[in-house]
């Protein structure tokens, strides 16, 4: 890295610059010894010529080329020696931190200068002022008060000042000292691009007086900028036409698949669903009749749980005779197992929908985190369809006698993809077995004086999924035999589409619903988190605009940093104060007191946005009834989340999906876009991607939307914060600069939040590691930026001192520490107590992930070590 913000040029004006000369190639020494020779010579020109043009440019040549590496004119240093210690003097109080009166330090780890009022422009513009010099990048620059210029050009200090870097040095004047450590500018000083109230930051990194670990870098310099140069689409794209939606009446009806019309007509007027969609119309005449095992497979959003639901229900319900009707008793006859506890609620649901028209036909959950007693009731009353997690299935199946499953006809494993990911495959594999394939004699048996003909004649195990990742081949290995593949027809698609232009359906297996709107917005780690704030102010700001957001974030304490600060409590103006009894008043119960906000940091009393929060590590009740809130809320609402809420789950009006981190594998990229966009409506989705190596993800991106990168859209962050912050000009990089002080003093100034952002920055880094194998080149550890990534959790921490509580060793017991003086004393090397099983299973809850496997370990390990150790731009100096 670069020895960044070290580098002030003078304003160099048109004069012409001596020839710079780079010495490359060698060992340093020799390269040194060069560079030296060609030094000397500039400096005593033999050439009058040469002499003159030296003598002219000397107050114009650019300090970074004075100072710099390949230095043609750099003066002699003025050596104040200590006269007790021998030491250059200044370099003395750099290194101790002790500063004259009236001097602040800069150019080490505690660098700061004041910026006046008529530099503003310079710092807009990029222009500097006659007297101006710029330091640190290309856009910020400081007004050197005259008598300096020959300090700096000469390298001898004048008296008051002190030196910084290397031939660099400036005065401060004492109220800056305050301001800095305040935050509070004084009077006649403005605030940085970088750093707004906290006094302009040379290098963009400043040191809190006091508190020595705190680095406060400027949000605007030294960020990296995208190495591609991205296409925009040359014209505004046609919107595509839904590829999900249902069909309609005249192309398709239920009945015409061989629904009864009893199911029919409760679809079309209990339910609103005229016609079937178009996966529903390839799947219920395929399950109707026959009895093979398949995989139905298509888009988010597509109707895939009633293209399931719908032949196993119209089986059971025509096993009733005139006399006889199925009811609660008669048998289980389908499980359906889903990864999650919200979607086995979610379809548990829509079957107590579709069962309103035939009540005796009973079904019901199992689902880990309930109460397992009241399960057991449930299933001793007798249950006929269950909806099912694995984990808490399997333990069923173990102890919970009542449950027979000698009846059971079909086993469907919704999310099937999920399911083994989330390592479940012991649990399905023990399922699989205990069930059984009965042979078709017993099938053809009479339940309970019921016909059995109707139902399959083995049982049968449907897999269903918008993507098939490689783990469904050993599912199906597993639970298949002689699947069929089910897809819906593409002529189907076409015409949901009413192209009659011919535009061509792509066949491709996985692809978001053609009507959904991406974009990706390329945005350095330093702006992510005032880049989301813009997004988010700027998707409420009219009301109406969006209802319903929804940010998939990559961990549970990232979940819990960013709620938390996004519903810091509402900033009461002068004006604020006198309606504040406007203030909207939230409906929250017990359950969800935590986990249900206003989102302060993205809307006004005014116009107020309902923030709520979900991941895995909240205890059932509060997911389930967090998750309910969002689903039914009528007001504007954001919900932040982990992949816990990427599958399968169905709430209406969410207009965007926001992938603040990106997803961790293609396919949960297509279930978390897919949340919105569903059946037939329209919807817009965003993903964050670093400058560089991630940049390369807008071609994954690509290949998994039906008109390619056409109608992919690119965003900088300039543009998502001009929008979101608003202003004139660059009044939006104030605001923001602002905005991000803000939050950094409120994770400062209070150990809880503080707590949180370490937090979620390391769990945030170790969910980084768990990019699938082969998109780690795209989510490269090694090219993470940590430092400004600890600026978008409001850190001002050094990135290697970050210490989690989570991480900590299990605590001693009093036996334990004695044990361990003892063996001290005796020399032995201490062990290190061992991590508790609680903390370990609490990290797993937390990433919503299967633990880290030991490469990824070792590369989160690496990373770590390397910003420990190697210089960055916090160790300079
Ligand atoms: N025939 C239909 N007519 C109208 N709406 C329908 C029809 N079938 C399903 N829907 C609606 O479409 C939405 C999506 O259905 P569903 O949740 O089954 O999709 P999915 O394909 O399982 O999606 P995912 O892959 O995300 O789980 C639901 O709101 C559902 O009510």
């Amino acid at each position: 890295m670069t020895d960044d913000g070290m580098l002030m040029n003078f304003e160099i004006g048109d004069a012409p610059l001596l020839p710079k000369q780079k010495f490359q190639g060698g060992r340093w020494k020799d390269r040194l010894a060069a560079k030296r020779i060609v030094e000397k010579r500039i400096s005593k020109p033999s050439n009058p010529s040469t002499r003159e043009l030296f003598k002219e440019n000397r107050h114009t040549v650019a300090v970074e080329d004075y100072i710099g590496p390949s230095t043609e004119s750099r003066a002699p240093k003025r050596q104040r020696v200590d006269s007790e210690t021998g030491r250059n003097v200044d370099t003395a109080k750099f290194i101790s931190g002790k500063l004259p009166p009236g001097s602040i330090n800069i150019g080490g780890p505690k660098r700061s200068v004041p910026i006046q009022e008529e530099t503003r422009p310079a710092f807009v513009s990029g222009k500097l002022p006659p007297g101006s010099i710029k330091i640190g990048g290309p856009s910020r620059s400081v007004t050197i008060p005259e008598e300096t210029r020959p300090a700096f050009v000469s390298g001898k200090l004048p008296p008051g000042s002190i030196k910084i870097g290397g031939n660099r040095s400036t005065t401060f004047p004492e109220e800056t000292r305050s301001a800095f450590v305040s935050g509070k500018l004084p009077l006649g000083s403005i605030e940085s691009r970088g750093n707004a109230s906290q006094g302009f930051t040379n290098g963009g990194h400043q040191t809190e007086s006091g508190k020595p670990n705190q680095i406060i870098s400027s949000l605007f310099s030294f960020n990296p900028s995208a190495k591609t140069k991205f296409e925009e689409p040359e014209e505004e794209v046609e919107p595509a036409k839904p590829s999900n939606a249902p069909l309609t009446e005249e192309m398709e009806t239920f009945t015409a698949l061989g629904l009864s019309r009893r199911l029919a007509a409760h679809l079309s007027t209990k339910l609103d669903m005229k016609a079937p969609t178009a996966i529903q119309k390839a799947a219920i005449p395929e399950m109707i009749k026959d009895d093979s095992d398949a995989f139905i497979q298509a888009e988010t959003g597509s109707g895939k749980t009633l293209a399931y639901l719908l032949p196993i229900v119209e089986r059971i319900l025509a096993m009733s005779s005139d006399d006889v009707k199925v009811h609660r008793d008669s048998g289980l006859f389908a499980i359906v197992l889903t990864p999650t506890r919200e979607l086995c609620k979610q379809i548990a649901s829509v079957l107590e929908k579709l069962l309103r028209c035939a009540p005796w036909i009973v079904g019901t959950t199992v689902i880990g985190g309930e109460s397992k007693q009241s399960e057991k009731a449930r299933l001793r009353k007798g249950v006929n369809i269950l909806i099912a997690t694995p984990g808490r299935l399997a333990d069923h199946l173990d102890n919970t006698e009542v449950l027979k499953v000698n009846t059971v006809r079909w086993l469907v494993l919704d999310e099937g993809d999920r399911l083994m990911e989330l390592g479940f495959e012991d649990e399905i594999k023990g399922i699989v077995e205990k069930i059984g394939r009965r042979p078709v004699s017993a099938v053809r048996d009479r339940i309970n004086g019921l016909d059995t003909k109707a139902l399959p004649s083995r049982r049968v195990t449907i897999l269903c999924s918008a993507t098939m990742k490689m783990n469904v081949q050993r599912l199906g290995e597993i639970s298949l035999k002689d699947a069929v593949h089910i897809q819906a027809d593409p002529s189907d698609i076409e015409a949901t589409r009413n192209d009659t232009d011919g535009v061509e359906v792509d066949e491709k297996a996985f692809s978001a619903p053609a009507q959904l709107k991406q974009a990706y917005a390329v945005v350095p780690a330093k702006l992510r988190l005032v880049t989301l704030t813009a997004i988010l102010k700027r998707a409420f700001a009219r009301r109406g605009s969006v209802m319903k957001a929804i940010v998939f974030i990559s961990c549970a304490d990232s979940v819990d940093f960013h709620f938390s600060l996004f519903s810091r409590p509402w900033e009461v103006s002068e004006e604020d104060e006198e309606n504040a009894a406007e203030a909207p008043p939230l409906t929250k119960t017990d359950l969800t007191k935590d986990t249900i906000a206003h989102g302060t940091a993205f809307s006004s009393k005014t116009n107020p946005v309902v923030l709520c929060k979900l991941h895995g590590s909240l205890a059932q009740n509060i997911r389930t009834a967090t998750l309910k809130a969002f689903t039914e809320s009528a007001e504007p609402c954001v919900m932040v989340c982990t992949d816990v809420a990427s599958r399968g789950l169905d709430m209406p009006n969410v207009d965007y999906v926001i992938e603040y981190d990106p997803p961790f594998s293609a396919e949960d990229h297509l279930h978390r876009v897919g949340r919105t966009a569903r059946a037939g409506k329209d919807g817009r989705a965003l993903i964050f991607l670093l400058p560089g190596e991630e940049e390369e993800y807008v071609s994954i991106l690509a290949s998994g939307y039906k008109d390619g990168k056409k109608a992919l859209t690119h965003h900088t962050a300039e543009d998502l914060l001009r929008k979101g912050f608003g202003g004139t000009g660059r009044e939006w990089e104030d605001r923001a600069t602002e905005w991000q002080l803000e939050v950094e003093r409120w994770s400062q100034d209070s150990p809880k939040y503080l707590e949180m952002a370490r937090r979620g920055f390391q769990s945030h880094i170790r969910a980084y590691a768990t990019h699938v194998a082969n998109e780690r080149h795209i989510f490269n550890m090694q090219t993470l930026h940590l430092g400004h990534l600890a600026k978008a959790f409001a850190l001002r921490d050094k990135p290697g001192s970050i210490k989690v509580p989570g991480l900590r060793p299990a605590k001693m017991t009093k036996a334990d520490r004695s044990v361990a003086a003892r063996k001290a004393k005796r020399g032995e090397v201490e062990e290190k107590a061992p991590e508790g099983e609680r903390v370990r299973k609490q990290r797993k809850l937390d990433l919503d992930l299967p633990s880290l496997n030991d490469s990824a370990a070792k590369r989160m390990k690496q990373k770590m070590k390397e910003h420990m150790a190697v210089a960055s731009e916090f160790n300079i100096g």
